[in-house]
């Protein structure tokens, strides 16, 4: 196989044929003989159809509900037409002009309240007592110092040493999933050996400093200076990813919506490259969750420095650590979800991964530093245990339905014959594909079983902060409502792609995340 553009796509026409006429014969299947019909009827074109457009130009994201009502039609100026337009505005103008606006401020408030409100967000509320929110809002980015030397050169060296990992440590060559133009994103496995060897030279380089007075716990001393250093970054690649969509996109998983503003909220192309580097690779893995783990550690070290052993930073670093060990494990199977085949790199992931995770995820860790708690030996046993076990569901889950389709339905779950779904979908071009739908296992309880573990375990490297402010539940709280919101998304975005397959899978699995309840 010879690959398009940088190198880094395999394009359609070379793409394995035998997976685009499969006929529906799986001896579990029920119900799809209308679908079939409706295929060679060509009626089922639409209902199969995976994508929309936006403005005449593809939306490659397929998720037409965040690109809010891009399929046009002759438009009545009628009330629902209306309506439609005023939703539109909302979703792709108000909406994105907030979140760019206030999210980079969220990360400071939560500094603030970590390093001048004893962690409490009551404590933090009352700066705007009396006042403006935004005239609150400055006092506190007065506070925030400008990024120094030690801190600069410290992203920039870690950035540039991230950059050359993905280039040089070895890995086999894995593809992410077909998109709606047809192409097969290429990737170098490598997540797992970056993610061990990182950490092995944090710790090194953290023994072999600590005689010279250099401690990474200055990150956690200096994190204002971080958060500034990482949304003025942010702002500004977010914009150069604008330009470069418009100017240059890496494949032909691209385009504009018409709105400026939403091209830079949501981003131009799908799978950016830059000098052969995967853009989303780099943000959402090599910098956001190895970031996070660095700073569970720089945390931990803190912790350790002004207090010794603490249990309750010990459960939660251990608890974090393990989920983002399991993570980079599984990277591959990571580079085959919502983020990389719907988001596209626009500041809603970009800034997402490269501010929101270090300023949000590890913020339990940076929170318990100034609470330390004991919690014996039971307690912080049965934490590491209950969220050990959650951590395991989870990946059990994301790993059965990888396993089902990379057997191609020929494999025993939970020591059964999985119950499967040969879901047609079609491409942009028309070529009809399969995919399998899992209706059994983990898959088989809820559409979305798997966000339960994952929200259980958050909760279990949380709670060890016991419960006297809410600030060390930030991080549930949040992902409670993504969650919810991406089950959401994701149901429409099946369906769309699979039309009346999905709408099978649904009869037969009909809750979303809670099984008989939600
Ligand atoms: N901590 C955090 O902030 C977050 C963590 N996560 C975690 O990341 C992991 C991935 O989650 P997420 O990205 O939401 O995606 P999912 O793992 O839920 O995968 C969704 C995709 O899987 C395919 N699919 C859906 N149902 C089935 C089925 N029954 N059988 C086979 N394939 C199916 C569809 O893709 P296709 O088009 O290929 O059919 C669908 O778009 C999870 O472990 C989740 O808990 C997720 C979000 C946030
Ligand atoms: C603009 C912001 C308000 C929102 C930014 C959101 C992003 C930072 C997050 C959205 C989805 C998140 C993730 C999805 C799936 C993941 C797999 C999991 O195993 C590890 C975590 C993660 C990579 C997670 C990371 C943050 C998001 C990209």
């Amino acid at each position: 196989m010879t690959k398009d553009l940088d190198t880094n796509f395999i394009p359609q026409e070379q793409i394995d044929q035998s997976s685009s006429d499969h006929s529906i014969q799986d001896s579990k299947m029920v119900d799809t003989a209308e679908a079939e019909q409706l295929l060679r009827q060509g009626l089922g074109k639409r209902a199969l159809r995976g994508d929309s457009k936006v403005n005449g130009s593809s939306a490659a994201s397929g998720d037409s509900d965040m690109l809010a009502g891009g399929i046009h039609g002759y438009e009545q100026i009628t009330q629902s037409a209306l309506s439609q337009r005023v939703k539109k505005f909302v979703t792709t103008t108000v909406m994105p002009v907030f979140l760019i606006a206030f999210v980079p401020n969220l990360m400071v408030l939560i500094w603030y309240t970590v390093m001048h409100c004893e962690g409490s967000y009551l404590k933090m509320m009352s700066v705007f007592a009396n006042r403006s929110i935004l005239s609150g809002l400055s006092d506190m980015w007065s506070l925030i110092r400008y990024p120094s030397a030690p801190i600069i050169w410290t992203l920039v060296v870690y950035c540039l040493y991230a950059l050359a990992m993905m280039k040089i440590l070895p890995g086999q060559k894995v593809t992410g999933p077909l998109t709606p133009k047809g192409n097969v994103p290429v990737y170098k496995d490598n997540g797992f050996a970056y993610f061990i060897l990182t950490l092995g030279l944090f710790w090194v380089l953290t023994v072999i400093l600590h005689p010279f007075g250099i401690s990474p716990s200055m990150l956690y001393d200096r994190f204002d200076e971080v958060i500034f250093a990482l949304n003025a970054f942010s702002i500004i690649f977010c914009a150069f990813l604008y330009i470069k969509g418009r100017v240059a996109p890496s494949s032909t998983d691209s385009g504009s919506s018409g709105n400026i503003i939403f091209d830079y909220y949501w981003g131009m192309e799908l799978y950016p490259r830059v000098f052969g580097f995967d853009i989303k690779v780099f943000t959402n893995c090599r910098f956001g969750m190895m970031v996070w783990a660095l700073l569970v550690c720089v945390h931990s070290v803190k912790s350790y420095e002004l207090y010794g052993f603490v249990d309750s930073m010990f459960v939660s670093a251990v608890l974090q650590l393990l989920y983002i060990t399991k993570f980079f494990w599984w990277e591959s199977g990571y580079l085959r979800t919502i983020d990389i085949m719907l988001d596209r790199a626009g500041f809603y992931i970009c800034w997402g991964c490269l501010v929101y995770i270090p300023g949000l995820y590890a913020s339990v860790t940076f929170y318990l530093v100034s609470h330390p708690i004991h919690l014996g030996p039971m307690v912080t046993c049965l934490f590491l245990f209950l969220g050990a076990i959650s951590i395991y569901i989870n990946y059990a889950a994301d790993v059965q339905k990888q396993d089902v389709r990379g057997a191609n339905g020929e494999c025993l779950i939970w020591g059964r014959k999985p119950d499967i779904i040969r879901a047609k979908y079609q491409l942009e071009n028309g070529d009809v594909k399969e995919s399998i739908l899992l209706a059994s296992g983990w898959w088989g309880l809820s559409r979305h079983f798997h966000y339960i573990p994952e929200i259980m375990l958050a909760f279990f490297w949380s709670v060890p902060a016991l419960f006297d402010n809410i600030m060390p539940y930030s991080y549930v709280i949040w992902l409670i409502i993504l969650l919810t919101h991406r089950s959401y998304r994701d149901d429409s975005k099946c369906g769309k792609k699979y039309g009346l397959f999905w709408r099978q899978y649904c009869k037969k699995v009909p809750h979303k995340i809670v099984p008989y309840l939600f």
